[in-house]
């Protein structure tokens, strides 16, 4: 399995109806789930942490600026694909409501702020649904999630992501 970092940005929004916190999301324009919503985030380089990699990533796909310290645990989620080994990955996801620059596309990801309680869970991987806006609201996830022969969650299994 490959290790991935996963980054949910946060700001807080004044708006008519008061305050409310937007997740930064972005449509991927390349590889492994092109077309669907996903936080900033890719695959560990070697001898990167996942925090290193983590706030690379962000760099790299949005322009913001991340510090490692400001960095929260939100995730640690393991994505056996059982007809696809080759894309099964142990995911570490985070998120940051302190970060510094101007969002910008990059050739990887296009960039879009989302309402928190109306994150594009349909447009996203299938797994999102069942775990990410427990995260968001603060209870910390860890989970195996398998993806059956399409694109769907096959099997749950709540507790430490296990590896193969
Ligand atoms: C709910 O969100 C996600 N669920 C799942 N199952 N997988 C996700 C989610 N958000 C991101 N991912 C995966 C999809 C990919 O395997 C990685 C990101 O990989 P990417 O190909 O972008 O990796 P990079 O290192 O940036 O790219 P290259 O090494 O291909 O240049 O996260």
């Amino acid at each position: 399995m490959f290790e991935v970092s996963v980054v949910y940005l946060t700001r807080e929004v004044a708006t008519a109806e008061g305050a409310r916190t937007e997740v930064l999301l972005g449509r991927k324009r390349t590889g492994l789930g092109t077309g669907r919503f996903v936080g900033p985030g890719g695959k560990l380089e070697p001898g990167e942490t996942a925090v290193d990699a983590a706030v690379r990533e962000v760099r790299e796909e949005t322009g913001l600026e991340v510090a490692a310290g400001d960095l929260v645990p939100i995730a640690e989620i393991a994505y056996p694909f059982v007809d696809r080994p080759q894309w099964s990955q142990v995911s570490w996801a985070f998120t940051a409501s302190r970060f510094s620059g101007e969002l910008r596309e990059s050739d990887e990801l296009e960039p879009q702020w989302f309402a928190l309680d109306a994150l594009p869970l349909s447009r996203m991987w299938a797994d999102a649904a069942r775990w990410l806006p427990r995260a968001l609201a603060g209870e910390y996830v860890a989970a195996t999630l398998t993806f059956g022969a399409g694109d769907a969650v096959v099997a749950e299994h709540w507790g430490a992501a296990l590896r193969s």
